[in-house]
């Protein structure tokens, strides 16, 4: 993912100080993309060893309109810990929204059948996307996440919010709009999960996965994780691993962490670095 280091560097070079929510400090620049065929590996990066269980299941949990982290505990997720009550209530984040927006008529609309349903049988579409921003349920800037969790609104308003799909020659491509990008710890996360969930969708529709492309707004480093990118950069990227998804679920909603096998993977070690909350 050489990309992916470029856009660690540009930051590096180009990056305007910038206070931010969480008290931490970042560098910063605005409007970034970068994109990658699918056909050419699995985006998981090597220049340091990441957690593909939880990146997997945490994408299994947003389809399955979960937003309380128990069922992300009980499969060794812990990446939601910080922003949950403390009954792991998140409030209405991405699971609630993508499967089940709410509707004026008090019913609920979900976004991820309409995208499954048009790539079935509507493929040219221009308008294949589900969308995060649901302004209504977004938090209190005053308040806490737990108190916006308590008051059932969203604990932090999404950062990956509009998924788009586009299909050709029957290839199945996906952009995400990511309005800010914490780029040294969220970010490949962003990336293969995005990749899983288009692999996903692919198999689900009889389609090959083609490019994913991933647009950034505020694209940042906190100014306690430069060390950490630094000795990223230092390191020799390694040829990408491969995904298997070793079954055919009956639906979108029927995956499990134990469909997919990580072949060759051999990333440079884990760099540990704060999350600023
Ligand atoms: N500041 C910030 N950055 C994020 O990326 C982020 C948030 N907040 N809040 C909501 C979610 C939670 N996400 C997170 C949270 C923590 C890690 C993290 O600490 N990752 C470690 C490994 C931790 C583990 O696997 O248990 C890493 O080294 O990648 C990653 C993504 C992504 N999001
Ligand atoms: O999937 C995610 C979720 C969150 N982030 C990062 C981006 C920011 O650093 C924080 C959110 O803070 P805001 O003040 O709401 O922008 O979390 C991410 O990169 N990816």
């Amino acid at each position: 993912m050489k990309q992916y280091l470029g856009l660690l560097q540009d930051i590096l070079d180009n990056g305007v100080q910038k206070g931010d929510r969480t008290g931490t400090g970042t560098l910063s620049v605005f409007g970034r993309q970068y994109r990658h065929d699918l056909a050419d590996g699995f985006p998981l990066l090597t220049t340091k060893k990441l957690h593909l269980k939880s990146i997997i299941n945490e994408l299994i949990w947003f389809l399955r309109g979960d937003t309380n982290t128990r069922w992300l505990k009980e499969n060794g997720v812990s990446i939601w810990d910080e922003w949950a009550t403390e009954s792991g209530d998140l409030g209405p984040i991405y699971g609630a929204q993508w499967t089940a927006w709410p509707t004026r008529e008090g019913g609920k609309i979900n976004q991820i059948d309409y995208v499954v349903d048009c790539l079935r049988n509507n493929p040219d579409s221009r308008r294949i996307l589900f969308h995060g921003w649901n302004v209504e349920y977004l938090p209190d800037e005053q308040a806490s996440p737990q108190e916006n969790a308590a008051a059932g609104r969203m604990a932090l308003p999404p950062c990956h919010l509009l998924y788009q799909f586009y299909v050709a020659g029957g290839r199945l491509s996906a952009q995400l709009y990511i309005r800010s990008s914490d780029s040294f710890l969220g970010l490949p996360y962003n990336t293969a999960s995005l990749a899983v969930l288009t692999m996903m969708l692919a198999q689900q529709c009889d389609l090959e996965p083609g490019e994913i492309i991933i647009s950034t707004g505020d694209s940042h480093l906190y100014s306690n994780h430069l060390e950490q990118v630094r000795e990223q950069l230092a390191r020799k990227p390694r040829s990408l691993p491969r995904l298997n998804i070793t079954r055919k679920p009956d639906s979108i909603y029927d995956y499990r962490f134990e469909d997919f096998e990580l072949l060759n993977y051999d990333p440079h070690p884990h760099i540990a670095a704060p999350v600023a909350v």
